[in-house]
């Protein structure tokens, strides 16, 4: 087993700049750079030399003998000034120490898997909270980091375990050509499991953490999307005339407002006849944009807009609002309603986003979760032989979630998603 190094912190320069070692040789490297081994567990302050004894640096240095550590190998952290210099010259004495390399993409998380520090699910929260930019990114990042979807998969595990035998009995007792009958709680335990199961799933899915809830302005041309676009993101990003038909390319913009991830979209104002070819481009992505919008918020004549959209009067410095509720009133020109706007938006993008804490199944999750509950759905119909046969690959299912059963392809995939250095 190689002894991998990378430097763990940010770009330099930085205050500190931290290059963790990991492997067999790491204790070796330390002592070799240090002078000594310092004692395990002690922040050690620490003059770093190269093996001609000319000077690297000044720094704190932590050893860390394994397993109980991030990669369950021997660890060495070097909290070294955070100048490029710095970081090159260490990087390069290290290399030149025998056994020791640069680590790869993802590689320290990778012997935490291999070495069970940590599961599938669990290094998959790591990557999520790495690339977490929301606080409810953050959130929902950190429960699978910490574990909690890993639990609620042993326990499923474990019911399953016990309906296996269960049925393991009925076959063992049973003869030949009679092999007995399932017991009726049986049939109970396998479709409350599977109801279970289907719950997680109809949850909001974790992709729409990291996609963002989308915010669409609809309306006839010269109806304000543009300025109202402008107005709730405080920017001048999109162009605004008295010519209606001005936006063409929809334009749209990332924002988290009260940490909910949102994606604000203004779309080219939408009428039936124009012989402008551009425009009529500009309309047909509008209309795209409306079909896969989580919210729209029609500028329009009331009752006119996409199917489910939330009426807005705009302009409502310079004319009477006419809306029955449902509606916002809004300027855009003076500001009025905005407020209120935002916080209508957050509420309802709320309701489409995972609920805050509570674990969020990503795509692979979910693939491998509906073969599982088609098992469960179909298995105690069957005659025992195949029910046991199908309480295995469900079984199967919930290993592939925390990567008891994983293939390297899936490792490569996941693993290559970290930075070098984690
Ligand atoms: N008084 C007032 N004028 C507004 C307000 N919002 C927009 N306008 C004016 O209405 C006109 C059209 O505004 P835009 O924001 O370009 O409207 P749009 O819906 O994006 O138009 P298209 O992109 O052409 O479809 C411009 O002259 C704006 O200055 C508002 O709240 N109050
Ligand atoms: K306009
Ligand atoms: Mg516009």
């Amino acid at each position: 087993m190689d002894t991998i190094f990378a430097l763990s912190s940010g770009a330099p320069p930085a205050g500190i700049a931290v290059v963790r070692i990991s492997g067999p040789e790491a204790s070796a490297a330390l002592a070799g750079l240090a002078g000594r081994l310092p004692a395990p567990r002690h922040a050690t302050a620490a003059t770093l030399r190269r093996s001609d004894g000319s000077e690297l640096d000044r720094a704190l240095v932590i050893w860390l003998p394994g397993p109980g550590t991030a990669t369950g190998e021997d660890v060495a952290e070097l909290h070294l000034h955070g100048g490029r210099a710095v970081v090159a010259a260490v990087e390069n004495a290290l290399a030149a120490i025998p056994g020791l390399r640069h680590a790869e993409p993802g590689e320290f998380t990778r012997r935490a898997f291999a070495n069970g520090r940590i599961d599938l699910s669990e290094a998959e929260g790591l990557a999520d909270l790495l690339a977490a930019e929301t606080e409810q990114q953050r959130r929902a990042a950190l429960a699978v980091a910490g574990g909690a979807l890993s639990r609620q998969v042993d326990r499923w595990r474990e019911r399953v375990l016990a309906l296996s035998a269960a049925v393991e009995a009925v076959l063992d007792f049973g003869d030949e050509d009679d092999v007995g009958e399932l017991p009726g709680d049986f049939v109970h335990g396998v479709s409350a499991l599977a109801d279970e199961i289907a719950a997680w799933l109809a949850r909001p899915p974790a992709e729409r953490l990291r996609d963002g809830v989308r915010v669409v302005l609809a309306g006839p041309p010269n109806a304000g999307k543009s300025s109202l676009f402008n107005a709730l993101l405080e920017t001048d990003a999109a162009i605004v005339t008295d010519i209606p038909g001005t936006t063409r390319d929809t334009l749209e913009r990332p924002v988290a407002v009260d940490g909910t991830p949102l994606v604000l979209v203004d779309t080219a104002g939408v009428r039936a006849k124009t012989s402008d070819p551009i425009e009529a481009m500009g309309i047909a992505r509008a209309e795209a944009e409306f079909a896969q919008a989580d919210i729209v918020l029609w500028l329009g004549p009331e009752g006119e807009g996409p199917a489910g959209a939330f009426e807005i009067d705009a302009k409502i410095d310079t004319q009477a609002g006419r809306k029955s509720a449902p509606f916002a009133a809004v300027s855009a020109s003076t500001g009025e309603g905005i407020a209120r706007l935002w916080a209508y938006i957050v509420r309802e993008a709320r309701a489409v986003l995972p609920v805050p804490g509570e674990v969020a199944l990503n795509r692979r999750q979910r693939e491998v979760l509906e073969v599982a509950i088609d098992e469960l759905r179909d298995g105690f119909l069957s005659d025992p032989l195949i029910v046991a046969e199908r309480l295995r690959i469900v079984r199967h299912q919930f290993d592939r979630i925390t990567g008891r059963a994983s293939t390297e392809d899936m490792l490569d995939a996941l693993f290559g998603r970290f930075c070098i250095g984690k």
